[in-house]
């Protein structure tokens, strides 16, 4: 059995501009110990304008504490107003970029034509992508969540070989319970889940899918974290709004003394 150490990325969203930024990774820093990190891979996603700070100060002070950007040009250069390509992220030392985050699918039509091609683009420069996967309410009410989130797990791996797949990070974020306060179950959480990596058995091998990690997402805190984590298809959580808070960021991190 595979021992999957586990992600938690904070996925700041369009919060926090670049002098927020280092007062909060220092925060960060402070509380977090080594133990932390051993148990545990923290990482922070903030907006593009705040990676060079973040980097900085990532280098500078040695932290090991991982950063990564919320999207990907899906293009290498050229003209492309606005979009910021892997080479870019890569020079910045990115570790991980999200792919198809469902506020880029819902507010930037992202298909899963498109989060492939990122998928690909983010593997091309050395980036780990992590994949965001999951149903809206309307899917959950007609029982459809697991089909539906495997149909968007096929179409972003289309032809991505093994070798970059098995270092893949798989976010499971139901749309319904981001943001809301609407937590899904554990048992709601284990589900796709767990279907996630039959899948990746299916279209990989078993070895594979054992190593791949999957996060929970959507409305993740210090107080619910410890159920969903105790699921045995659960490797993480990516983390919005409680992520902002570095307190509670800090307590979700320490899930197992929740
Ligand atoms: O990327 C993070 C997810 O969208 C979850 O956000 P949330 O924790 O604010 O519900």
């Amino acid at each position: 059995m595979t021992t999957r150490t586990p992600l938690m990325a904070g996925n700041w969203k369009m919060n926090l501009n670049h002098l927020e930024a280092i007062a909060h990774v220092q925060k960060l820093s402070f509380a977090l110990a080594d133990k932390d990190y051993e148990a545990v891979e923290v990482a922070v996603l903030p907006p593009f304008t705040d990676l060079r700070s973040v980097q900085t100060l990532v280098d500078g002070d040695k932290l090991k504490i991982k950063y990564g950007a919320q999207d990907i040009s899906a293009h290498d250069s050229g003209a492309y107003t606005g979009e910021i390509s892997g080479a870019m992220l890569a020079k910045l030392r990115c570790t991980y970029v999200a792919v198809g985050h469902s506020e880029r699918r819902q507010y930037h039509g992202e298909t899963d034509e498109i989060c492939n091609a990122k998928v690909k683009a983010a593997y091309q420069h050395g980036l780990t992508p992590i994949l965001c996967v999951g149903e809206g309410l309307d899917i959950r009410k007609a029982g459809d969540q697991v089909s539906y989130t495997l149909a968007q797990l096929d179409g972003a791996l289309k032809d991505l070989p093994a070798e970059q797949a098995e270092s893949i990070v798989i976010a499971y974020e139901p749309v319904w319970a981001i943001g809301t306060g609407e937590v899904a179950t554990p048992e709601d959480a284990q589900e796709v889940c767990g279907a996630i990596r039959r899948r990746l058995a299916e279209l990989y091998s078993q070895e594979l899918a054992d190593a791949v990690r999957i996060q929970y997402g959507g409305s993740v805190k210090s107080g619910n974290v410890a159920a969903i984590m105790a699921q045995p298809d659960v490797d993480g959580a990516l983390i919005g709004g409680a992520a902002l808070d570095a307190d509670e960021f800090v307590k979700i991190v320490r899930f197992r003394d929740q």
